[in-house]
């Protein structure tokens, strides 16, 4: 057994033992759905022996009837009970692996959660957990289908062994070497596929450059070319085509095949009375069964072959953290009442009085850039400002403060005391924070600033006043209940900003961080919006900001120059001796 077949089916193993006893009830039902169709061949078998006088108990039509009815009355419900365990079994295995997902992405840095695109990532939540839980699921198929096949086989040839011999063994290798086959089949239909996506995308291209061909006089070049690919995809079409014929015809001729090997072995031994009619038509039924099965087992190994590249996916999602971590068992409360979140004990136990940043380095891994050797204190009740060029590190700076990026190098201390998981730590009620781009979603003015919070006027009224809404709430058709649409669409750029900055502030947070809040503020605007934040009592905000509104406010500036700190200090004194700093004040409004 190659390694990576071994890693999935310890992965599998995992997922079986999470729900053991729903998986045992589903393998036993599926393996009832699997084996009933034994019966109704034994019962053909009597009835035909009853007709020529050969059978061991007797059987007449309307008893055949009633028997074959009975035999698919049960194994309806069969099917129904091994329906219902198998799609709360299936849902189970799934929703774990989701949820071992997802707690693996809420344990990164927000800003480095995901290694990959949004869109991929819920192809791993949807399609990769959907593969896992069809292998598991298959298996029991595999289980139900082999005992039926083991057992067919074992009453066949009790009743002849040459017979059963030399028509199952033949045809299964036969199903088995086109299965085989059919592997050769798909790298025929990636070629195909990849000669027609090329084709396609050639009448794309001229229909564009119609002009631009004429121009150049390239129409006999550019016809050559179509010809030349249209050549390739007809060869590989045709290839493709023929082998999939080739094989359906494998496939739908075999049980013909197989009751033709019987007729003509079976003809000698019927004269010699060792096989009955019945006999025949058990062999002739249960043909399909054993045929099926051996097609089965080869699409049960891509199957696997697959889930192995879905368990591959999942796991890069989980950036390092030890595979098992996403088939670990943990409840998931699919009945009764959803337990409460734990409280988060994130609190520090003193009052704010310092936050102090030594030696903070970040490098983002794709291209070395990023922040190096930061340090600076904030105090309490200070207002803090982080000036710099487009690139100079501001940004990163405040996400490796917070955790929202990995700490490479350097530490944080709150009152002297280290900060080992800023990411937690930093969350109200120590610290609120607002990104470039303001995550707004698609539901009412309310709701946004709320996020969940319970409404308490008084403080409402507070967030809306300090955030200068209070003229929006008159100017919007339906105030606080109006719907912002996606992404706040039908607010204006201010007005997101200000949603933004009143979501923070009516959580009441010792540290207020914000970045660029005010880029699409008129200044009459901003100039009220920091100083309300100001008067606020005893709030420390550390503030991201080129313009002159915000750094007149400030009393004390930090500024950045390609990742590193040049200067830091009040605004007379940076203007005074920075050069760096001249030359924002200059640029900016
Ligand atoms: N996700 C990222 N991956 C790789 N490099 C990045 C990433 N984000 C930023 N950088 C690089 O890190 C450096 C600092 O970027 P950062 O966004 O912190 O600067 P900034 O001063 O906040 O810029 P801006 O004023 O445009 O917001 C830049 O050189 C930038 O190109």
């Amino acid at each position: 057994m190659n390694a990576a077949l071994g890693t999935t089916l310890r992965f599998m193993w995992r997922l079986i033992c999470y729900r053991p006893i729903l998986y045992t009830a589903n393998a036993l039902f599926w393996a009832g759905v699997h084996l009933f169709p034994l019966l109704p061949g034994l019962v053909i078998q009597q009835f035909f022996d009853t007709l020529i006088g050969t059978a061991s108990w007797s059987l007449g039509a309307s008893s055949l009837a009633m028997l074959l009815m009975a035999i698919a009355v049960v194994r309806i419900v069969n099917i129904y009970c091994g329906a219902i365990t198998d799609t709360i079994h299936r849902f189970s295995m799934s929703a774990l692996l989701r949820r071992n997902m997802l707690q693996q992405i809420l344990r990164q840095p927000a800003a480095a959660a995901i290694p990959c695109s949004p869109g991929e990532a819920l192809t791993q939540f949807r399609d990769d957990a959907d593969q896992a839980e069809s292998a598991i699921s298959w298996t029991l198929d595999l289980i139900g289908k082999v005992l039926f096949a083991a057992v067919a086989i074992m009453i066949l040839m009790q009743i002849h062994v040459q017979i059963t011999c030399f028509v199952f063994l033949p045809i299964v290798l036969v199903v088995s070497l086109t299965q085989m086959a059919a592997k050769r089949l798909q790298s025929y239909r990636t070629v195909s596929r990849e000669a027609t996506g090329k084709v396609t995308g050639m009448v794309g291209e001229m229909f564009d450059s119609v002009q631009t061909i004429q121009l150049a006089g390239a129409q006999e070049r550019v016809i050559n070319r179509f010809r030349d690919l249209n050549r390739q995809r007809r060869k590989a079409v045709l290839k493709d085509r023929l082998f999939t014929l080739l094989l359906d015809s494998v496939f739908s001729n075999i049980v013909n095949v197989g009751t033709g090997l019987i007729l003509l072995l079976g003809a000698t031994s019927m004269q010699r009375s060792e096989l009955t009619i019945g006999d025949f038509a058990l062999f002739v039924y249960y043909l399909t069964f054993v045929t099926d099965f051996t097609k089965f087992f080869g699409n049960f190994l891509s199957v696997i072959q697959q889930s192995g590249i879905s368990f591959k996916r999942m796991n890069e999602l989980l950036q390092g953290a030890p595979s098992a971590l996403l088939t670990e068992h943990h409840p998931l409360h699919l009945k009764g009442e959803i337990p409460a979140a734990a409280e988060s004990k994130n609190g520090p136990d003193s009052p704010f009085d310092t936050l102090t940043v030594s030696g903070l380095t970040y490098r983002y891994p794709s291209n070395g850039r990023g922040i190096e050797d930061i340090s600076f204190e904030l105090r309490r009740g200070s207002f803090t400002i982080i000036t710099g060029r487009i690139g100079s590190g501001k940004t990163t700076l405040v996400r490796s403060v917070l955790g929202l990026l990995p700490l490479q190098a350097g530490d944080i201390r709150w009152n002297q005391e280290l900060v080992t998981n800023p990411d937690t730590f930093f969350m109200p009620p120590v610290c609120s924070y607002t990104s470039q781009v303001p995550n707004l979603f698609s539901d009412t003015l309310l709701n946004n600033i709320l996020l969940g919070l319970p409404r308490d006027e008084d403080r409402l009224d507070k967030a809306i006043h300090t955030a200068v809404m209070e003229k929006d709430l008159v100017s919007l058709e339906l105030g606080l209940e109006t719907l912002i649409g996606q992404k706040g669409v039908k607010l204006s750029g201010g007005q997101i900003q200000r949603t933004a900055a009143a979501r923070m502030l009516i959580r009441e947070t010792e540290l207020l961080v914000f970045d660029d809040l005010s880029s699409a503020l008129d200044v009459a605007t901003e100039q009220l919006l920091w100083a309300r934040i100001r008067q606020m009592p005893n709030k420390t905000c550390l503030v991201i900001s080129n313009s002159k509104a915000a750094l007149r406010q400030a009393d004390h500036i930090i500024v950045m120059k390609e990742g590193g700190i040049v200067s830091q200090g009040k605004l007379s004194d940076l203007l005074a001796h920075c050069a760096e700093m001249r030359l924002l004040w200059n640029d900016t409004n």
